[in-house]
């Protein structure tokens, strides 16, 4: 009888981090590196959360809880299926994170990391996006990094996205 041999299974991806890092951007040219499914979590918000955000009002635990849920939902499917993911998603919390590795066991967490000053800069140049410049007191406030016990890395967020995209490649590889 022929035998099995069972396929590698893909990595699950989350990148973290405060509003402005460069999640989105990052995580999506970083699906493109590694060909995997891309997703924003921000698609995931219910509607009231956009509007509570857009009006300028932190988010709390409780907006938080069915969206992270959600998001849990999707990686969970996507580590069964064994296609991978990169998913760009805040998780400022360490709680948030639990939430999502408890639905996604083998989840890998890359944590962007900037300065105020940066962070300021990127929001401030940029447009069409829901989310106001004035919340990021708020995100800084909630911000948990990333503890040693959790399965990550951190990157500065500064250097261009393919060049962070590159050393995150590198740093996978040795995950
Ligand atoms: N490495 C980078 N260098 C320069 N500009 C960047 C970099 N990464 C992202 N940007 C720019 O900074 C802004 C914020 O990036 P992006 O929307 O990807 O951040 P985000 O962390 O997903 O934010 P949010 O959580 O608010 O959605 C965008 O205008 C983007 O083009
Ligand atoms: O937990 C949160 O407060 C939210 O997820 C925010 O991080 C926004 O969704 C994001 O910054 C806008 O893209």
């Amino acid at each position: 009888m022929a035998s099995r041999i069972s396929e590698p299974r893909l990595p699950c991806i989350v990148v973290v981090g405060v509003s402005g890092t460069g999640k989105t951007t990052v995580a999506r040219l970083l699906a493109e590196r590694l060909g995997l499914p891309f997703a924003d979590a921000d698609d995931a918000h219910p509607p009231d959360n956009i509007a509570k955000m857009a009006a300028g009002v932190p988010l709390d635990d409780a907006d938080r809880e069915p969206w992270l849920r959600v998001v849990g939902q999707w990686l969970h499917e996507r580590e069964e299926a064994g296609t991978g993911c990169v998913v760009a998603c805040s998780a400022l919390k360490r709680r948030y994170r639990d939430t999502l590795g408890a639905a996604c066991p083998g989840v890998f967490f890359l944590q962007l990391t900037a300065g105020r000053e940066l962070l300021e800069q990127r929001l401030d140049r940029r447009r069409d996006h829901f989310m106001p410049p004035l919340l990021l007191n708020s995100q800084l406030a909630a911000l948990e990094p990333l503890e040693p016990d959790e399965r990550g890395a951190s990157l500065d967020a500064a250097p261009p996205p393919d060049v962070i995209a590159e050393r995150a490649v590198r740093l996978l590889r040795h995950a």
